[in-house]
Protein backbone atom coordinates (compact mmCIF):
# COMPACT_ATOMS: atom_id res chain seq x y z
CA UNK A 1 0.00 0.00 0.00
CA UNK A 2 0.96 3.53 -1.21
CA UNK A 3 2.12 6.26 1.73
CA UNK A 4 -0.81 8.41 0.60
CA UNK A 5 -3.50 5.44 0.61
CA UNK A 6 -1.93 4.39 4.04
CA UNK A 7 -2.65 7.51 5.35
CA UNK A 8 -6.37 7.58 3.83
CA UNK A 9 -7.01 4.60 5.68
CA UNK A 10 -5.99 5.81 8.70
CA UNK A 11 -7.68 8.79 9.27
CA UNK A 12 -10.36 6.60 7.90
CA UNK A 13 -10.31 5.00 10.82
CA UNK A 14 -9.45 7.63 13.36
CA UNK A 15 -12.96 9.04 12.47
CA UNK A 16 -15.10 5.69 12.52
CA UNK A 17 -12.86 5.77 16.00
CA UNK A 18 -14.32 9.59 16.72
CA UNK A 19 -17.73 8.72 15.98
CA UNK A 20 -17.58 5.66 17.85
CA UNK A 21 -16.77 7.84 20.94
CA UNK A 22 -19.09 10.00 20.20
CA UNK A 23 -21.86 8.22 20.23
CA UNK A 24 -20.92 6.02 23.38
CA UNK A 25 -20.70 9.20 25.30
CA UNK A 26 -23.79 10.60 23.96
CA UNK A 27 -25.20 6.85 25.20
CA UNK A 28 -23.64 7.49 28.28
CA UNK A 29 -24.73 10.96 28.88
CA UNK A 30 -28.55 9.77 28.26
CA UNK A 31 -28.97 6.54 29.82
CA UNK A 32 -26.67 7.07 32.71
CA UNK A 33 -25.32 10.47 33.64
CA UNK A 34 -29.06 12.25 32.91
CA UNK A 35 -30.58 9.69 34.77
CA UNK A 36 -28.32 9.85 37.89
CA UNK A 37 -28.56 13.59 38.33
CA UNK A 38 -32.20 13.49 37.99
CA UNK A 39 -32.67 11.18 40.34
CA UNK A 40 -30.38 13.18 42.85
CA UNK A 41 -31.88 16.57 41.72
CA UNK A 42 -34.95 14.96 43.00
CA UNK A 43 -33.98 13.11 46.46
CA UNK A 44 -32.37 16.30 47.33
CA UNK A 45 -35.94 17.69 47.37
CA UNK A 46 -37.34 14.78 49.57
CA UNK A 47 -38.37 12.72 45.98
CA UNK A 48 -37.03 8.94 46.61
CA UNK A 49 -37.47 5.79 44.90
CA UNK A 50 -36.24 2.41 43.45
CA UNK A 51 -32.94 3.30 42.10
CA UNK A 52 -32.28 3.91 38.33
CA UNK A 53 -31.10 0.65 36.52
CA UNK A 54 -28.90 1.46 33.40
CA UNK A 55 -31.31 1.06 30.62
CA UNK A 56 -33.86 -0.76 31.86
CA UNK A 57 -35.18 1.42 34.87
CA UNK A 58 -37.55 -0.16 36.64
CA UNK A 59 -38.96 -1.78 33.92
CA UNK A 60 -38.15 -5.46 34.95
CA UNK A 61 -39.01 -5.47 38.61
CA UNK A 62 -42.61 -3.33 37.36
CA UNK A 63 -43.06 -6.66 35.27
CA UNK A 64 -42.17 -9.00 37.94
CA UNK A 65 -44.59 -7.21 40.08
CA UNK A 66 -47.27 -7.17 37.57
CA UNK A 67 -46.96 -11.01 36.82
CA UNK A 68 -47.21 -11.79 40.87
CA UNK A 69 -50.12 -9.95 40.89
CA UNK A 70 -52.38 -11.04 37.86
CA UNK A 71 -51.32 -14.76 38.69
CA UNK A 72 -55.07 -15.37 40.90
CA UNK A 73 -58.06 -14.07 40.72
CA UNK A 74 -58.83 -11.90 43.86
CA UNK A 75 -60.51 -13.71 46.60
CA UNK A 76 -64.03 -12.84 48.02
CA UNK A 77 -64.96 -10.19 45.36
CA UNK A 78 -62.65 -7.66 47.28
CA UNK A 79 -62.41 -4.54 46.14
CA UNK A 80 -59.03 -3.88 47.18
CA UNK A 81 -58.03 -3.64 43.57
CA UNK A 82 -55.11 -1.18 43.95
CA UNK A 83 -52.45 -3.37 44.59
CA UNK A 84 -53.39 -5.91 41.95
CA UNK A 85 -53.87 -3.63 38.98
CA UNK A 86 -50.94 -1.27 40.06
CA UNK A 87 -48.46 -3.59 42.21
CA UNK A 88 -45.44 -1.29 40.82
CA UNK A 89 -47.44 2.01 42.55
CA UNK A 90 -48.66 0.81 45.45
CA UNK A 91 -45.60 -1.66 46.94
CA UNK A 92 -43.14 1.38 46.60
CA UNK A 93 -46.28 3.89 48.72
CA UNK A 94 -44.89 2.67 51.84
CA UNK A 95 -40.87 2.46 51.03
CA UNK A 96 -40.88 5.47 49.62
CA UNK A 97 -44.11 7.93 50.24
CA UNK A 98 -47.11 9.03 48.42
CA UNK A 99 -45.47 11.24 45.58
CA UNK A 100 -42.49 8.95 44.95
CA UNK A 101 -39.91 8.86 41.35
CA UNK A 102 -39.84 5.40 39.50
CA UNK A 103 -38.44 4.71 36.02
CA UNK A 104 -39.84 3.27 32.79
CA UNK A 105 -36.96 2.65 31.17
CA UNK A 106 -34.96 5.51 30.75
CA UNK A 107 -38.07 7.85 31.59
CA UNK A 108 -38.38 9.26 35.07
CA UNK A 109 -42.04 9.05 35.99
CA UNK A 110 -42.73 11.24 38.98
CA UNK A 111 -45.70 9.14 40.81
CA UNK A 112 -48.57 11.55 42.62
CA UNK A 113 -50.93 10.07 45.06
CA UNK A 114 -51.78 13.21 47.08
CA UNK A 115 -54.75 14.98 46.47
CA UNK A 116 -53.31 18.44 46.37
CA UNK A 117 -49.94 17.99 44.31
CA UNK A 118 -52.97 16.21 41.77
CA UNK A 119 -55.46 19.35 41.97
CA UNK A 120 -52.41 21.80 40.92
CA UNK A 121 -51.00 19.81 38.38
CA UNK A 122 -54.55 18.93 36.50
CA UNK A 123 -55.79 22.41 37.21
CA UNK A 124 -53.01 24.34 35.58
CA UNK A 125 -52.92 26.62 32.88
CA UNK A 126 -52.84 24.38 29.19
CA UNK A 127 -49.13 24.27 27.99
CA UNK A 128 -47.25 24.20 31.36
CA UNK A 129 -47.73 20.67 31.85
CA UNK A 130 -48.37 19.05 28.21
CA UNK A 131 -49.34 15.02 27.16
CA UNK A 132 -46.48 14.97 25.27
CA UNK A 133 -43.57 17.09 24.77
CA UNK A 134 -42.56 18.76 21.59
CA UNK A 135 -39.74 16.37 21.57
CA UNK A 136 -42.34 13.26 21.64
CA UNK A 137 -44.76 14.62 19.23
CA UNK A 138 -42.09 14.95 16.05
CA UNK A 139 -40.67 11.37 17.10
CA UNK A 140 -44.09 9.94 17.59
CA UNK A 141 -42.74 6.24 19.23
CA UNK A 142 -45.09 5.64 21.25
CA UNK A 143 -47.81 2.98 20.88
CA UNK A 144 -50.52 5.14 22.33
CA UNK A 145 -50.32 7.33 19.32
CA UNK A 146 -51.30 4.15 16.84
CA UNK A 147 -54.08 4.22 18.94
CA UNK A 148 -54.98 8.04 19.48
CA UNK A 149 -53.07 9.45 16.86
CA UNK A 150 -52.36 13.35 17.21
CA UNK A 151 -56.21 13.70 17.92
CA UNK A 152 -58.27 15.54 20.83
CA UNK A 153 -56.85 13.01 24.26
CA UNK A 154 -53.40 14.14 22.93
CA UNK A 155 -52.92 17.05 20.97
CA UNK A 156 -51.90 20.70 22.52
CA UNK A 157 -52.23 24.41 21.68
CA UNK A 158 -54.22 25.95 18.84
CA UNK A 159 -55.10 22.51 17.39
CA UNK A 160 -56.34 20.96 21.11
CA UNK A 161 -58.64 24.52 21.17
CA UNK A 162 -60.09 24.20 17.76
CA UNK A 163 -60.74 20.31 18.39
CA UNK A 164 -62.43 20.66 22.12
CA UNK A 165 -64.65 23.75 20.61
CA UNK A 166 -66.01 21.13 17.79
CA UNK A 167 -66.18 18.11 20.46
CA UNK A 168 -68.04 19.97 23.22
CA UNK A 169 -70.10 21.29 20.93
CA UNK A 170 -70.69 17.45 19.23
CA UNK A 171 -71.04 16.01 22.63
CA UNK A 172 -73.25 18.56 25.01
CA UNK A 173 -76.53 20.00 25.84
CA UNK A 174 -79.26 20.00 22.65
CA UNK A 175 -77.03 18.15 20.68
CA UNK A 176 -76.75 15.03 23.57
CA UNK A 177 -80.84 14.90 24.43
CA UNK A 178 -81.21 14.20 20.58
CA UNK A 179 -78.66 11.09 20.96
CA UNK A 180 -81.03 9.04 23.36
CA UNK A 181 -83.30 7.39 20.39
CA UNK A 182 -80.02 6.10 19.08
CA UNK A 183 -78.98 5.38 22.47
CA UNK A 184 -82.40 3.76 23.52
CA UNK A 185 -82.34 1.80 20.17
CA UNK A 186 -78.97 0.48 20.56
CA UNK A 187 -79.92 -0.62 24.20
CA UNK A 188 -83.00 -2.37 22.41
CA UNK A 189 -81.30 -4.43 20.45
CA UNK A 190 -78.72 -5.56 22.89
CA UNK A 191 -81.97 -7.27 25.19
CA UNK A 192 -83.31 -8.46 22.21
CA UNK A 193 -79.90 -10.31 22.02
CA UNK A 194 -80.43 -11.20 25.83
CA UNK A 195 -83.51 -13.75 25.32
CA UNK A 196 -82.35 -16.50 24.81
CA UNK A 197 -80.28 -16.09 28.32
CA UNK A 198 -83.42 -15.92 30.19
CA UNK A 199 -82.89 -18.04 33.61
CA UNK A 200 -79.10 -18.66 31.80
CA UNK A 201 -75.45 -17.23 32.32
CA UNK A 202 -74.42 -14.31 30.00
CA UNK A 203 -70.65 -12.94 29.71
CA UNK A 204 -71.33 -9.06 29.78
CA UNK A 205 -68.19 -7.29 29.20
CA UNK A 206 -68.40 -8.29 25.63
CA UNK A 207 -72.02 -7.69 25.63
CA UNK A 208 -71.13 -3.83 26.80
CA UNK A 209 -68.30 -3.36 24.26
CA UNK A 210 -70.64 -4.60 21.66
CA UNK A 211 -73.45 -1.50 22.85
CA UNK A 212 -70.59 1.21 23.65
CA UNK A 213 -69.63 0.36 20.01
CA UNK A 214 -73.08 0.68 18.52
CA UNK A 215 -74.06 3.27 20.70
CA UNK A 216 -71.06 5.57 19.52
CA UNK A 217 -71.33 4.45 15.83
CA UNK A 218 -74.59 5.45 15.84
CA UNK A 219 -74.38 8.65 17.69
CA UNK A 220 -71.36 10.30 16.54
CA UNK A 221 -70.84 8.72 13.29
CA UNK A 222 -74.32 8.04 12.17
CA UNK A 223 -73.50 4.36 10.96
CA UNK A 224 -74.25 0.99 12.39
CA UNK A 225 -71.67 -1.37 14.32
CA UNK A 226 -70.58 -2.94 11.49
CA UNK A 227 -69.75 -0.03 9.74
CA UNK A 228 -66.81 0.46 12.40
CA UNK A 229 -66.17 -3.33 13.18
CA UNK A 230 -62.87 -3.18 11.68
CA UNK A 231 -61.71 0.09 13.27
CA UNK A 232 -63.02 -1.58 16.89
CA UNK A 233 -61.31 -4.80 16.00
CA UNK A 234 -57.87 -3.07 15.11
CA UNK A 235 -58.34 -0.68 18.03
CA UNK A 236 -58.28 -3.61 19.88
CA UNK A 237 -55.56 -5.33 18.46
CA UNK A 238 -53.70 -2.10 19.55
CA UNK A 239 -54.19 -1.84 22.96
CA UNK A 240 -52.99 -5.35 23.53
CA UNK A 241 -49.55 -4.53 21.48
CA UNK A 242 -49.74 -1.36 23.81
CA UNK A 243 -50.08 -3.27 27.36
CA UNK A 244 -47.81 -5.64 26.14
CA UNK A 245 -45.08 -2.97 25.64
CA UNK A 246 -45.95 -0.69 28.60
CA UNK A 247 -42.59 -1.82 30.56
CA UNK A 248 -40.54 -3.07 27.80
CA UNK A 249 -37.02 -1.41 27.46
CA UNK A 250 -35.81 0.11 24.23
CA UNK A 251 -32.14 -0.51 23.57
CA UNK A 252 -29.71 2.81 22.52
CA UNK A 253 -28.79 2.71 18.76
CA UNK A 254 -30.64 -0.47 17.79
CA UNK A 255 -34.48 0.49 18.45
CA UNK A 256 -33.64 3.67 15.75
CA UNK A 257 -32.64 1.27 13.10
CA UNK A 258 -34.48 -2.05 13.87
CA UNK A 259 -37.94 -2.45 14.35
CA UNK A 260 -39.64 -5.43 17.00
CA UNK A 261 -42.70 -7.07 15.32
CA UNK A 262 -44.89 -5.40 17.78
CA UNK A 263 -43.64 -1.85 16.10
CA UNK A 264 -44.11 -3.25 12.44
CA UNK A 265 -47.78 -4.74 13.23
CA UNK A 266 -48.17 -1.19 15.09
CA UNK A 267 -47.79 0.77 11.61
CA UNK A 268 -49.46 -1.82 9.85
CA UNK A 269 -52.78 -1.51 11.85
CA UNK A 270 -52.72 2.25 12.16
CA UNK A 271 -52.46 2.14 8.17
CA UNK A 272 -55.76 -0.03 8.19
CA UNK A 273 -57.13 2.45 10.58
CA UNK A 274 -56.59 5.78 8.27
CA UNK A 275 -58.25 2.96 5.29
CA UNK A 276 -61.10 2.22 7.02
CA UNK A 277 -61.69 5.88 8.68
CA UNK A 278 -61.74 7.21 5.21
CA UNK A 279 -64.19 4.78 4.02
CA UNK A 280 -66.71 5.64 6.71
CA UNK A 281 -65.89 9.32 5.06
CA UNK A 282 -66.00 8.88 1.76
CA UNK A 283 -69.71 7.36 2.34
CA UNK A 284 -70.95 10.39 3.77
CA UNK A 285 -69.62 12.86 1.39
CA UNK A 286 -70.63 10.61 -1.15
CA UNK A 287 -74.59 11.22 1.00
CA UNK A 288 -74.27 14.16 1.18
CA UNK A 289 -72.55 15.41 -2.23
CA UNK A 290 -76.57 17.26 -3.27
CA UNK A 291 -76.78 19.37 -0.41
CA UNK A 292 -76.73 23.07 -1.54
CA UNK A 293 -75.06 24.41 2.07
CA UNK A 294 -72.31 21.74 2.10
CA UNK A 295 -73.65 20.68 5.14
CA UNK A 296 -72.26 17.41 6.10
CA UNK A 297 -74.51 16.84 9.05
CA UNK A 298 -74.67 18.04 12.71
CA UNK A 299 -73.38 14.66 14.42
CA UNK A 300 -69.59 14.95 15.39
CA UNK A 301 -68.48 13.24 12.11
CA UNK A 302 -70.68 15.84 10.37
CA UNK A 303 -69.08 18.49 12.32
CA UNK A 304 -65.52 17.30 11.60
CA UNK A 305 -66.28 16.58 7.52
CA UNK A 306 -67.58 20.22 7.96
CA UNK A 307 -64.17 21.63 9.48
CA UNK A 308 -62.26 19.11 6.81
CA UNK A 309 -63.95 20.56 3.97
CA UNK A 310 -64.02 24.45 5.68
CA UNK A 311 -61.93 27.11 3.05
CA UNK A 312 -60.77 29.35 6.28
CA UNK A 313 -57.17 28.21 7.00
CA UNK A 314 -58.04 28.68 10.99
CA UNK A 315 -60.92 26.21 10.96
CA UNK A 316 -59.73 23.82 8.62
CA UNK A 317 -59.04 20.33 10.03
CA UNK A 318 -56.22 18.15 7.42
CA UNK A 319 -57.37 14.60 6.81
CA UNK A 320 -54.55 13.08 9.69
CA UNK A 321 -56.70 15.54 11.79
CA UNK A 322 -60.01 13.76 10.69
CA UNK A 323 -58.56 10.61 11.21
CA UNK A 324 -56.97 10.98 14.60
CA UNK A 325 -60.28 12.57 15.84
CA UNK A 326 -62.39 9.68 14.60
CA UNK A 327 -60.01 7.13 15.77
CA UNK A 328 -60.06 8.71 19.39
CA UNK A 329 -63.66 8.79 19.62
CA UNK A 330 -64.33 5.42 18.37
CA UNK A 331 -61.56 4.44 21.21
CA UNK A 332 -62.57 6.63 24.34
CA UNK A 333 -66.37 6.85 23.83
CA UNK A 334 -66.40 2.56 23.62
CA UNK A 335 -63.43 1.32 26.20
CA UNK A 336 -64.03 3.30 29.28
CA UNK A 337 -67.92 3.51 28.97
CA UNK A 338 -68.44 -0.66 28.52
CA UNK A 339 -65.92 -1.32 31.61
CA UNK A 340 -68.29 1.04 33.33
CA UNK A 341 -71.01 -0.47 32.59
CA UNK A 342 -69.62 -4.25 33.26
CA UNK A 343 -68.39 -3.10 37.00
CA UNK A 344 -71.79 -1.25 37.70
CA UNK A 345 -73.71 -5.11 37.03
CA UNK A 346 -71.30 -6.89 38.83
CA UNK A 347 -71.60 -4.71 41.96
CA UNK A 348 -75.61 -4.69 41.26
CA UNK A 349 -75.36 -8.29 41.38
CA UNK A 350 -73.41 -9.05 44.50
CA UNK A 351 -75.09 -6.36 46.37
CA UNK A 352 -79.07 -6.95 45.84
CA UNK A 353 -79.72 -4.23 47.88
CA UNK A 354 -78.89 -1.48 46.27
CA UNK A 355 -80.06 -3.61 42.96
CA UNK A 356 -83.34 -3.33 44.57
CA UNK A 357 -83.71 0.69 45.40
CA UNK A 358 -82.37 1.28 41.82
CA UNK A 359 -85.04 -0.58 40.25
CA UNK A 360 -87.82 1.05 42.62
CA UNK A 361 -86.44 4.25 41.60
CA UNK A 362 -86.14 3.15 37.36
CA UNK A 363 -89.78 2.73 38.01
CA UNK A 364 -90.86 5.33 40.20
CA UNK A 365 -89.53 7.78 37.68
CA UNK A 366 -89.93 6.02 33.86
CA UNK A 367 -93.00 3.90 34.99
CA UNK A 368 -93.73 1.34 32.00
CA UNK A 369 -92.15 4.14 29.14
CA UNK A 370 -88.15 3.92 28.03
CA UNK A 371 -85.68 6.13 29.94
CA UNK A 372 -85.59 9.90 28.83
CA UNK A 373 -83.35 12.81 29.18
CA UNK A 374 -85.72 14.76 31.56
CA UNK A 375 -86.28 11.59 33.73
CA UNK A 376 -82.67 10.72 33.67
CA UNK A 377 -81.72 13.68 35.63
CA UNK A 378 -83.74 12.76 38.58
CA UNK A 379 -81.86 9.30 38.73
CA UNK A 380 -80.19 9.98 42.56
CA UNK A 381 -79.64 6.24 43.61
CA UNK A 382 -78.55 5.52 40.11
CA UNK A 383 -76.07 8.07 39.87
CA UNK A 384 -74.88 7.70 43.37
CA UNK A 385 -74.17 3.56 42.23
CA UNK A 386 -72.46 4.67 39.14
CA UNK A 387 -70.26 7.12 41.03
CA UNK A 388 -69.46 4.84 43.52
CA UNK A 389 -68.43 1.82 40.92
CA UNK A 390 -66.29 4.84 39.28
CA UNK A 391 -64.30 5.30 42.67
CA UNK A 392 -63.81 1.65 43.38
CA UNK A 393 -63.16 0.57 39.47
CA UNK A 394 -62.19 3.75 37.46
CA UNK A 395 -61.98 3.06 33.88
CA UNK A 396 -59.06 5.07 33.38
CA UNK A 397 -56.62 4.36 36.41
CA UNK A 398 -54.42 7.30 35.57
CA UNK A 399 -53.42 10.25 33.69
CA UNK A 400 -50.10 11.35 32.46
CA UNK A 401 -48.71 15.19 31.93
CA UNK A 402 -44.98 16.31 31.09
CA UNK A 403 -42.50 19.06 31.83
CA UNK A 404 -41.60 20.42 29.23
CA UNK A 405 -39.00 22.93 30.44
CA UNK A 406 -37.89 22.87 34.52
CA UNK A 407 -41.00 24.18 36.08
CA UNK A 408 -42.36 24.65 39.87
CA UNK A 409 -45.22 22.42 41.11
CA UNK A 410 -46.27 22.59 44.72
CA UNK A 411 -42.58 23.20 46.58
CA UNK A 412 -40.95 20.93 43.84
CA UNK A 413 -38.79 22.24 41.16
CA UNK A 414 -39.22 19.31 38.46
CA UNK A 415 -36.90 19.24 35.19
CA UNK A 416 -37.65 18.59 31.54
CA UNK A 417 -39.00 15.44 30.10
CA UNK A 418 -39.97 14.25 33.90
CA UNK A 419 -43.22 12.07 33.61
CA UNK A 420 -45.94 13.35 35.65
CA UNK A 421 -48.22 10.53 36.57
CA UNK A 422 -51.65 10.62 38.96
CA UNK A 423 -52.60 7.72 40.09
CA UNK A 424 -56.99 7.80 40.07
CA UNK A 425 -56.92 4.31 41.51
CA UNK A 426 -54.45 4.93 44.43
CA UNK A 427 -56.65 8.46 45.25
CA UNK A 428 -59.47 6.43 45.17
CA UNK A 429 -58.96 3.71 47.37
CA UNK A 430 -56.66 6.04 49.80
CA UNK A 431 -58.19 5.41 53.75
CA UNK A 432 -56.99 8.67 54.20
CA UNK A 433 -59.68 10.22 51.99
CA UNK A 434 -62.40 8.00 52.35
CA UNK A 435 -62.02 6.71 55.85
CA UNK A 436 -60.99 2.96 56.50
CA UNK A 437 -63.95 1.77 54.49
CA UNK A 438 -62.56 2.95 51.57
CA UNK A 439 -62.32 -0.06 49.81
CA UNK A 440 -66.03 -1.11 50.56
CA UNK A 441 -69.13 -0.51 48.46
CA UNK A 442 -71.44 2.45 49.63
CA UNK A 443 -73.24 4.32 47.71
CA UNK A 444 -74.63 5.95 50.46
CA UNK A 445 -70.73 7.94 50.41
CA UNK A 446 -72.49 10.20 47.45
CA UNK A 447 -75.76 10.73 48.92
CA UNK A 448 -75.22 14.21 49.45
CA UNK A 449 -73.26 14.83 45.71
CA UNK A 450 -69.32 14.52 44.93
CA UNK A 451 -68.44 17.31 46.90
CA UNK A 452 -69.52 16.32 50.21
CA UNK A 453 -68.45 12.65 49.56
CA UNK A 454 -64.83 13.93 48.64
CA UNK A 455 -64.98 16.29 51.74
CA UNK A 456 -64.65 19.07 49.43
CA UNK A 457 -60.91 17.99 48.14
CA UNK A 458 -62.26 17.87 44.12
CA UNK A 459 -59.22 15.78 43.64
CA UNK A 460 -60.11 12.87 45.70
CA UNK A 461 -62.59 11.67 43.12
CA UNK A 462 -61.20 11.81 39.25
CA UNK A 463 -62.97 9.05 37.24
CA UNK A 464 -63.29 11.98 34.40
CA UNK A 465 -60.01 13.72 35.32
CA UNK A 466 -60.06 17.29 36.16
CA UNK A 467 -59.19 20.72 34.92
CA UNK A 468 -59.12 21.58 31.46
CA UNK A 469 -57.96 18.77 29.74
CA UNK A 470 -60.63 16.91 32.08
CA UNK A 471 -63.11 14.45 29.88
CA UNK A 472 -65.32 15.96 27.05
CA UNK A 473 -67.47 12.70 26.71
CA UNK A 474 -68.20 12.58 30.36
CA UNK A 475 -72.18 13.32 30.03
CA UNK A 476 -72.67 11.20 27.29
CA UNK A 477 -70.85 8.45 29.29
CA UNK A 478 -73.16 9.55 31.80
CA UNK A 479 -76.68 9.41 29.97
CA UNK A 480 -75.29 6.11 28.15
CA UNK A 481 -74.56 4.04 31.34
CA UNK A 482 -78.32 5.43 33.01
CA UNK A 483 -79.87 4.97 29.93
CA UNK A 484 -78.94 1.13 29.88
CA UNK A 485 -78.98 -0.01 33.18
CA UNK A 486 -82.75 1.73 33.82
CA UNK A 487 -83.70 -0.55 30.64
CA UNK A 488 -81.88 -3.55 32.12
CA UNK A 489 -83.39 -3.32 35.25
CA UNK A 490 -86.87 -2.38 34.47
CA UNK A 491 -86.35 -6.49 32.80
CA UNK A 492 -84.21 -8.38 34.72
CA UNK A 493 -82.68 -9.25 38.23
CA UNK A 494 -79.15 -9.92 37.70
CA UNK A 495 -76.54 -12.20 40.35
CA UNK A 496 -73.72 -13.21 39.59
CA UNK A 497 -72.56 -16.53 38.19
CA UNK A 498 -70.63 -19.13 40.30
CA UNK A 499 -68.11 -19.44 37.19
CA UNK A 500 -67.37 -15.38 37.86
CA UNK A 501 -63.26 -15.09 39.11
CA UNK A 502 -62.78 -11.67 39.94
CA UNK A 503 -59.87 -10.51 37.80
CA UNK A 504 -59.84 -6.56 37.67
CA UNK A 505 -56.86 -5.72 35.55
CA UNK A 506 -56.00 -2.89 33.24
CA UNK A 507 -55.45 -2.95 28.77
CA UNK A 508 -54.95 0.75 28.41
CA UNK A 509 -58.25 0.63 30.39
CA UNK A 510 -59.24 -1.42 33.61
CA UNK A 511 -61.27 -4.66 32.29
CA UNK A 512 -62.43 -7.48 33.88
CA UNK A 513 -59.48 -9.93 32.96
CA UNK A 514 -62.12 -12.75 32.17
CA UNK A 515 -64.89 -11.19 31.76
CA UNK A 516 -68.26 -10.65 34.12
CA UNK A 517 -70.01 -14.13 33.93
CA UNK A 518 -74.11 -12.90 35.57
CA UNK A 519 -76.75 -14.60 36.05
CA UNK A 520 -80.06 -13.28 34.28
CA UNK A 521 -83.49 -13.85 36.11
CA UNK A 522 -86.71 -12.17 34.06
CA UNK A 523 -88.96 -9.52 35.90
CA UNK A 524 -92.96 -9.46 34.71
CA UNK A 525 -94.11 -6.29 35.15
C1 LIG B 1 -67.14 6.14 31.97
C2 LIG B 1 -66.69 6.65 30.87
C3 LIG B 1 -65.47 7.53 30.75
C4 LIG B 1 -64.43 7.74 31.62
C5 LIG B 1 -64.25 7.13 33.00
C6 LIG B 1 -63.54 8.69 31.00
C7 LIG B 1 -62.39 9.17 31.59
C8 LIG B 1 -61.61 10.19 31.07
C9 LIG B 1 -60.50 10.82 31.75
C10 LIG B 1 -59.99 10.46 33.13
C11 LIG B 1 -60.01 11.78 30.93
C12 LIG B 1 -58.90 12.77 31.25
C13 LIG B 1 -57.57 12.25 30.80
C14 LIG B 1 -56.44 13.16 31.19
O1 LIG B 1 -56.61 14.09 31.99
O2 LIG B 1 -55.35 12.93 30.68
C15 LIG B 1 -60.78 11.74 29.71
C16 LIG B 1 -60.55 12.55 28.61
C17 LIG B 1 -61.22 12.41 27.43
N1 LIG B 1 -62.32 11.63 27.19
FE1 LIG B 1 -63.23 10.39 28.50
N2 LIG B 1 -64.01 9.01 29.77
C18 LIG B 1 -65.20 8.34 29.58
C19 LIG B 1 -66.02 8.40 28.46
C20 LIG B 1 -65.75 9.11 27.33
C21 LIG B 1 -66.58 9.15 26.16
C22 LIG B 1 -67.92 8.45 26.03
C23 LIG B 1 -65.93 9.93 25.25
C24 LIG B 1 -66.36 10.32 23.86
C25 LIG B 1 -67.57 10.40 23.46
C26 LIG B 1 -64.70 10.37 25.85
C27 LIG B 1 -63.75 11.16 25.24
C28 LIG B 1 -62.69 11.75 25.88
C29 LIG B 1 -61.77 12.68 25.24
C30 LIG B 1 -61.79 13.07 23.77
C31 LIG B 1 -60.86 13.09 26.21
C32 LIG B 1 -59.71 14.09 26.03
C33 LIG B 1 -60.20 15.48 26.40
C34 LIG B 1 -59.13 16.56 26.26
O3 LIG B 1 -57.96 16.27 26.44
O4 LIG B 1 -59.53 17.69 26.00
N3 LIG B 1 -64.62 9.87 27.11
N4 LIG B 1 -61.75 10.77 29.82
Amino acid sequence: MNPMAKASVLVAAGSICLSLIIALAKILHKYWWTPLRIQHLMSSQGITGPPYKFIHGNNKENIRLRQEALRNPMPDFSHDIFPRVQPHVHSRISSYGKNHLGWIGVRPRLIITEPELAKELLKSTEGVFPKRTSRERKEKDDFAIKILGDGLVTSEGEKWAKHRKLANHAFHGESLKGMSPAVIASVETMLERWKPFQGKEIELFEQFRLLTSEVISRTAFGSSYLDGKKIFDILTKLSVITNRNFFKSRFPVISKFWKTADEIEADKLAKEIHKCVMEIVKKREEKLTNDEDNNFGTDFLGLLLNAYHDTDKNKKFSEQDLVDECKTFYFAGQETTSSSLAWTVFLLATHPDWQDKARQEVIEVFGERNPNPEGIGKLKIMTMIINETLRLYPPVTGVVRKVEAETKLGNLILPPDLVLFVSNLALHHDPDLWGDDANVFKPERFAEGIANATKRNSSAFLPFGLGPRSCVGMSFAMTEMKMTLSMILRRYDVSLSPSYSHSPFTQVNLQPQHGIQIMLHGIDM
